[in-house]
């Protein structure tokens, strides 16, 4: 039966996602309400330029104080889409204070103050939900906080991020400069307000930290997760890759270490084969592999930005808020009992990828092998190709510590008859 008091919302930001789901609230309204179990209605909607002209929403509902908006006694929940950290973190604690749950899709503000609003919101009996805030549209962090809660989780791998996923495949399929692809992916809303938060994989990294957060029940944060972004992969790297059977990614991947009395969390660009799964995730699409001990390998696969797409996410918590305020409860909180610490880069067991522009001389491959080995770093292939008295040497390592690889890295630059270190990346899913 649905109740006739409607559940009061109030949305904050009117953007991409916000507009996404203002429209959804009312095209899905009767629909919405019979899965609560009682109609929702839009208390007010606070945004930045009250001026413009928003399809759908009655201007009536348009304010420019989002705190007056939060601390309304009729406000049940507040649906923030503003993004950053203030006025939003602010906003939000003062929701809670307010008694109200919280939906969010921000990502920047939970890597770095999700223990924080965790411990207001439990403090005020409140729920703070936030699937769209990793992965878009995918289910994943309620699968992990509720469905695998009873699994041991070892690793978590994937694409989180659209926008760099969107301008690599660009750049890979139809030849797309890096700049015009961006336009691209900012055109179509996939990229943040800033998208160098997106390039310079901040993005990703936040991702990296609330995954690695809720899979392994500790805390970890975004200066924790070892980053780095795709503005220096280059057309070449994309080439060498190919030449390989491999494509170039944007990954995340936490894992547990040390005999899982620690985790590590890092993303960077890899070369994965084209044969993996994650090759063939296209666009602004995201997929998530969860490894845990009982289920095995899990695959999540779906739209990763993107305003409709993100606005399911969001409106899937709307409806778990508003369901556990009929029912007098609240959802799961932060789970952190384990208190893993988060180990350094330098620990992680990897392999690289790395050209070099050598002296065409004999005894230089020689050369460099050395360097490999004095390193503990075992060499899986070599490729050598000549050009105008130089010669290009693209090294492929076996698995080694991290701290190895870089050491050699920074050897091989010594050198007089290494003239560059043309590019260096990570290969994964082998
Ligand atoms: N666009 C996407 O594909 C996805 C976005 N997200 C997250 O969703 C959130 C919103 O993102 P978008 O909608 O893309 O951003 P957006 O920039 O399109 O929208 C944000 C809106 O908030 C408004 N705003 C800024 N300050 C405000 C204030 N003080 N009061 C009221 N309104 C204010 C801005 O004018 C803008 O319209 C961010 O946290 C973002 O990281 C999460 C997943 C996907
Ligand atoms: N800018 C983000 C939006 C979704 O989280 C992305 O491109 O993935
Ligand atoms: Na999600």
């Amino acid at each position: 039966m649905v109740r006739t008091r409607p559940l009061k919302v109030a949305l904050l930001g009117c953007g991409v996602v916000g507009s996404q789901v203002a429209r959804l609230m009312t095209t899905h309204a009767e629909d919405l309400a019979a899965r609560i179990g009682a109609p929702l209605e839009l208390a007010g909607v606070a945004v930045r330029r009250p001026d413009r002209v928003r399809a759908g929403i009655d201007p009536a509902l348009v304010t420019t104080d989002a705190e007056g908006l939060v601390t309304r006694d009729d406000v049940d929940v507040v649906v923030e889409m503003i993004g950053g950290i203030e006025p939003a973190r602010g906003l939000i604690e003062a929701a809670f204070k307010n008694g109200a749950g919280v939906v969010t899709a921000n990502k920047a503000l939970l890597a770095q103050d999700g223990p924080a609003l965790h411990a207001i919101a439990a403090e005020h009996g409140a729920d703070l939900y936030y699937e769209a805030a990793v992965a878009g549209a995918i289910p994943l962090l309620r699968p992990l906080r509720e469905s695998l809660a009873g699994d041991t989780v070892n690793r978590v791998l994937g694409i989180v991020n659209g926008t760099t996923n969107f301008i690599l495949d660009r750049m890979e399929s139809s030849g797309a400069g890096y700049g015009e692809a961006l336009d691209e992916a900012t055109a179509l809303g996939y990229a943040e307000a800033d998208p160098t938060a997106d390039v310079e994989g901040f993005d990703a990294a936040a991702k990296a930290a609330i995954l690695a957060g809720i899979a392994f029940h500790t805390r970890v944060r975004l200066d924790d997760v070892h980053r780095q972004g795709i503005t220096e992969v280059t057309a070449a790297d994309i080439a060498s890759a190919r030449r390989m059977g491999c494509t170039v990614k944007l990954l995340a991947i936490c894992e547990r270490a040390g005999d899982g009395r620690s985790v590590t969390a890092r993303v960077h660009p890899a070369m994965i084969p084209l044969s993996h799964p994650l090759a063939s995730v296209k666009g602004a699409y995201n997929a998530v592999f969860v490894e845990a001990d009982s289920a095995g390998q899990l695959m999540f696969y779906g739209p990763g930005a993107g305003g409709a797409p993100t606005a399911s996410a969001v409106l899937g918590d709307l409806v778990a808020v508003c369901r556990n305020k009929l029912g007098g409860g609240r959802g799961p909180g932060e789970s952190a009992y384990t208190q893993l610490p988060v180990s350094p880069m330098g620990d992680v067991v990897t392999r690289y990828h790395i050209s070099l522009d050598v002296a065409d001389k004999p005894g230089v491959l020689a050369q460099c092998a050395l360097v490999f080995a004095d390193h503990g770093v075992s060499i899986d292939t070599v490729r050598q190709s000549g050009k105008d008295g130089e010669a290009s040497l693209v090294v492929v390592t076996h698995r080694a510590p991290d701290a190895a690889l870089t050491a050699t890295v920074a050897a091989l630059r010594e050198l007089d008859t290494v003239h560059d270190v043309a590019s260096i990346m990570r290969v994964e899913g082998e």
